[in-house]
């Protein structure tokens, strides 16, 4: 059921605007409804935007996180053509 997206796609969608995805691994979170409410600042994920933000999320939280919010913030995987 999972949708399935190319990095170009994710690209496309890289502001609040036209909803904001980010990459972590091979998953594909949509952010705008979540940037008001990060702890860490709507700032830093507006950057990423749109980007694989795998290394800076690894860098500042841990699976605990990606457990808790993943389900209501996932809403694909990358193609595999995309994770090379
Ligand atoms: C699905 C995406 C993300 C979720 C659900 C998320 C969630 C959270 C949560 C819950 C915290 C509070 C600290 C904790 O519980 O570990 C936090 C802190 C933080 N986040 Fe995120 N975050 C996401 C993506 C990102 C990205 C992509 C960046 C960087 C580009 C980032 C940077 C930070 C920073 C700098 C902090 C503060 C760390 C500190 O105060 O020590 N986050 N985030």
């Amino acid at each position: 059921m999972s949708e399935s997206f190319t990095a170009k796609q994710v690209a496309e969608h890289k502001d609040v605007d036209k909803g904001l995805y980010i990459i972590i691994d091979s998953g594909v979170y949509s952010l705008e409804s979540f940037v008001d409410e990060h702890p860490g600042g709507a700032k830093i994920l507006k950057r990423v935007g749109g980007k694989d933000a795998s290394k800076q999320f690894w860098k500042y939280h841990n699976e605990g996180v990606l457990k808790k919010y993943g389900p209501k913030l996932k809403v694909g995987d990358l193609k595999e053509e995309a994770k090379l």
